[in-house]
């Protein structure tokens, strides 16, 4: 996928994929790996994307977020990576080119560091299209040592907090179903199964919160 402005600067024929989150041929390239609202809400031009995922870690609701999908009375849940050895996580790779990488940095600390208390974190991103051609790259992980960290609760809880919550970037359950559908795309091979019961357990319950056209517009 090509994003429109990048595709209007994108620099002739691109260097082969790189092995490094700096691309050998381009110092300047950077592969940034977004698998929460990244995946569908960048903000930030890029030269190139590519689904696929990355090995030995699993997505989790567990990150709390008092600015974009909750407040400081009411938390809302964001997702965080856990290293789980047998845990695998599909999301989008952008790469990032020449006054692009800085670019990209400058936003992405404010969004995930200062507003979210992600930290930066080196994974091995594979392509769906061509897994056996790993790429390097960096992704924004909430650690349990962030003071915004929530840790582990039931899905059923999880739902819940989400369906109760909102902030400045919008709705919680706009959060959830957004990556929801992403997943969908993904195909057959792509499973979540914290995600699914969450969704799931919304789907319980959303009724018994508003009417139908009422949650519609929560979103
Ligand atoms: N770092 C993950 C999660 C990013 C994430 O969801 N971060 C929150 C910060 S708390 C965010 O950017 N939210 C913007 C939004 O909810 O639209 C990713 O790569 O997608």
């Amino acid at each position: 996928m090509k994003q429109e402005s990048a595709a209007q600067n994108t620099p002739p024929a691109s260097p082969p994929p790189s092995q490094h989150p700096q691309d050998d041929c381009d110092p300047q390239a950077l592969w940034i790996f977004g698998y929460g609202s990244l995946v569908w809400r960048p903000d930030f031009t890029y030269s190139d994307s590519r689904v696929g995922f990355v090995r030995g870690y699993s997505r989790r609701f567990w990150q709390g977020d008092t600015f974009h999908r909750g407040s400081d009375k009411m938390p809302g849940r964001v997702v965080t990576l856990l290293e789980d050895r047998e845990g695998c996580t599909w999301g989008v790779a952008y790469q990032v080119q020449g006054e692009q990488v800085n670019e990209a940095l400058k936003y992405l600390n404010v969004r995930e560091a200062v507003l979210g208390s992600y930290d930066t974190k080196e994974v091995t991103f594979y392509p769906q299209d061509t897994p056996d051609q790993p790429l390097k790259a960096l992704a924004y992980v909430a650690t349990p040592q962030n003071p915004g960290y929530l840790g582990p609760a039931p899905e059923e809880a999880i739902a819940t907090q989400i369906l109760a919550c909102r902030g400045f970037s919008g709705h919680n359950l706009e959060y959830l179903l957004r990556l929801a559908d992403f997943m969908q795309l993904c195909g057959p091979q792509a499973q979540d199964e914290h995600l699914a019961a969450i969704v799931d357990a919304v789907g319980t319950m959303l009724p018994c919160f508003c009417p139908t056209e009422q949650a519609l517009a929560l979103v």
